[in-house]
């Protein structure tokens, strides 16, 4: 058993706390939607949506200033003019960088007044300028130091605005499950309401329980079995079309397999969740192209200072906002046909007989078939249109990403990498997997578990408090805890928590052996249970969770909102990474520093994952003979 002291790296523990004053910070290659939030989230957290009895219309810091009675052409001064208030102020504090002036001056004229009081008074304020962040790094990197510099729960004031970064396992044990419904989505659903509507991720807490309960049963053992074989048969393609690329660069072609996981992780959610075969692997077509288009929107919405797309006519005007509608009107329209087409075939049952119908043999094993057939759920099809359309993007990038990471580690360990292809050159051969194949390959389930530590997708889950709470101290906090209040937003560090000293050994080597090996700090005086592996091993889950791990891992969240996906997602991470390594030999084609990292709703490359691709000649199994060998024997006639 490892043990670890508490002590952070450079045994920062104890220098003095200081003062994080941030308007806003992002990587200027910040991507996608989620976790980037924390990137630029000024203009989108302040972005609320009216409440009863608010008045005016909402547009970022200013829906404030507007209940307070000020008309908006007031309010929108107010928040251009202290560019060059911040220009005099930085000035005249002695550096002359106008961003971090107009943050400090935000932040210092608007305390008092235009801060909500959400409480968190004893929380530590992590101190640094917005130039800390504008950076290169991406900003959960940031996060990570004041993390080390000020522990597991600490404030950043951005202006008017304070977010509380937590990355302590107590503390998200309090938020993901104790204490899980005094917390919305916050930030986070006022992104992705425009276009996942009340799909589970954004859904108000009422919206949100009725759909999860209509949901999860169509998550059962014969659709994972069918999804299993279907996994088989996309990743299939993409050996194929690999194959082909090989062949045609004379046996080494260099490809970017981050875009060749997308276009697999797009063909699998399509037929997975509503039996559509987008055909991305081989074919682009408008829906494809709407789907990206609409990501690319989401991207740029969280990564943008001021809500403009809620303007009147703003998606007539703008032309990436029309281009945005036409987008979601071609998803919509797709989404909205296939709902049309399982309604005119219904066959009413209930949940137990859906579950025990014959999934080998059915033509569309989908969860929209489950959902459309499911007895007595009155379900509105613009509802069904907005749970399917959450599971095309929840389970699209993420589940590419977990592809892109994991294979980015293994080509850089070679004894990682040498374990992996003996277990599946000894368990799987030249088949497709099956569950059964999954279940006895404990090693590259590490594997993807360990590239998920160490990438997890999203980076930070967000959270906005219903009502008053008191969170936790966690390891080395304030005993009396931190008392926090309605409408306080929190942004839960997983990359933080991940790569804790606190929490793993050696957390920045990528070691799929420590899900073996049981971890415990005794600095938490049992308020962390540690990790232990039989929770995994001898139980039923076959990753790691965050129970094993008492939420020290936690890329799937936990508690009531966890991801209803998370068994899909790693069978077909499985399935398609024993598939490819078991046909190719992967080199990277460039220095691992240039393939670089950015910020989405996931962890993305910089600039692809450019891999030196050829064909690898594998051992045969069980008497079986590989295709490649297979090729090069006469043909008996
Ligand atoms: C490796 C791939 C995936 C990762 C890392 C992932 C991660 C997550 C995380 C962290 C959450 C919780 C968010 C929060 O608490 O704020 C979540 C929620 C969710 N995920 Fe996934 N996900 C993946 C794949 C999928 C797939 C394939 C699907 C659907 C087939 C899916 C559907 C959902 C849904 C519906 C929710 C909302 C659950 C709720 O609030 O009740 N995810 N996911």
């Amino acid at each position: 058993m490892h043990q670890l002291s508490c002590r952070s790296p450079a045994g920062t523990t104890t220098r003095p706390i200081r003062e994080l004053r941030i308007l806003t910070g992002c990587s200027p290659r910040a991507r996608v939607f989620g976790s980037v939030l924390p990137q630029r989230s000024i203009g989108l957290s302040t972005t609320s949506p009216l409440r009863p009895g608010q008045q005016g219309r909402s547009i970022g810091s200013q829906s404030r200033l507007v209940s307070r009675g000020l008309p908006d052409p007031v309010a929108l001064g107010l928040f251009f003019a202290p560019g060059l208030a911040a220009l005099v102020y930085a000035y005249f504090r002695g550096k002359g960088n106008l961003t971090d002036g107009l943050s400090r001056l935000l932040t210092e004229v608007s305390q008092g007044y235009f801060q909500p009081d959400v409480g968190g008074k004893n929380i530590p304020v992590a101190e640094g300028e917005l130039s800390d962040l504008a950076g290169d790094q991406p900003l959960f990197k940031a996060l990570y130091q004041w993390f080390i510099e000020s522990g597991g729960v600490y404030k950043l004031v951005f202006g008017p605005k304070a977010f509380i970064v937590v990355s302590d396992p107590v503390v998200v044990r309090h938020l993901l499950k104790d204490n899980a419904f005094n917390y919305d989505k916050g930030v986070l659903a006022e992104i992705l309401e425009p276009i996942m509507g009340k799909g589970l991720i954004p859904a108000d807490l009422d919206t949100w329980r009725v759909r999860r309960r209509a949901v999860v049963p169509a998550f059962h053992k014969q659709y994972y079995e069918a999804m299993v074989s279907m996994f088989g048969r996309c990743s299939k393609r993409s050996v194929d079309k690999l194959e082909a690329e090989v062949d045609r660069g004379q046996g080494a072609a260099v490809v970017d397999m981050e875009s060749e996981f997308l276009s697999l992780g797009l063909d699998i959610i399509g037929l997975g969740v509503f039996n559509y075969d987008f055909g991305s692997i081989t074919s682009e077509s408008p829906v494809i192209k709407a789907v990206y288009g609409v990501l690319k929107e989401a991207e740029h919405r969280s990564t943008f200072y001021l809500p403009y797309w809620n303007l009147p006519l703003a998606d007539v005007l703008v032309p990436r906002q029309a281009k945005f509608r036409r987008d979601l009107l071609v998803i919509n329209d797709c989404l909205d046909g296939l709902i049309r087409q399982a309604q005119d075939t219904r066959v009413e049952e209930d949940a137990e007989a859906l579950q025990n119908r014959d999934y080998s043999k059915l033509r569309d094993p989908s969860l929209l078939r489950f959902l459309v057939d499911m007895r007595g759920e009155d379900v509105t099809n613009k509802q069904l249109r907005d749970d399917l359309m959450t599971m095309l993007i929840a389970g699209h990038e993420t589940t590419a990403a977990v592809l892109t990471w994991a294979l980015f580690c293994l080509v850089q360990a070679p004894e990682v990498e040498a374990r992996v292809l003996e277990e599946v050159d000894r368990v799987v051969g030249d088949r497709m997997p099956t569950l059964e194949d999954i279940k006895a390959m404990p090693y590259l389930r590490a594997t993807l578990g360990e590239s998920l530590r160490m990438y997890p997708q999203p980076p930070i889950l967000i959270r906005r408090a219903l009502g008053e709470d008191v969170l936790p101290p966690g390891l080395r906090g304030d005993p009396s805890g931190y008392p926090i209040g309605k409408g306080a937003d929190l942004f839960i560090s997983v990359w933080n928590l991940h790569r804790s000293p606190y929490l793993w050994k050696d957390p920045d080597t990528f070691r799929p052996d420590r899900f073996f090996e049981a971890f415990s700090n005794p600095d938490f005086e049992g308020k962390w249970a540690g990790y232990r592996p039989d929770a995994v091993t001898g139980g039923a889950a076959l990753y790691p969770n965050e129970v094993s791990s008492d939420f020290a891992f936690i890329p799937f969240g936990g508690g009531a909102r966890k991801c209803l996906g998370d068994q899909f997602a790693m069978f077909e991470a499985t399935v398609a990474m024993a598939m490819l390594v078991r046909r190719f030999n992967f080199q990277l084609a460039v220095p691992p520093e240039k393939v670089g990292m950015a910020t989405g709703a996931t962890i993305h490359t910089a600039n692809g994952l450019l891999l030196k691709v050829t064909r690898r000649i594998p051992p045969p199994t069980d008497g079986q003979t590989s295709p490649q060998q297979q090729a090069r024997e006469p043909v008996a006639v």
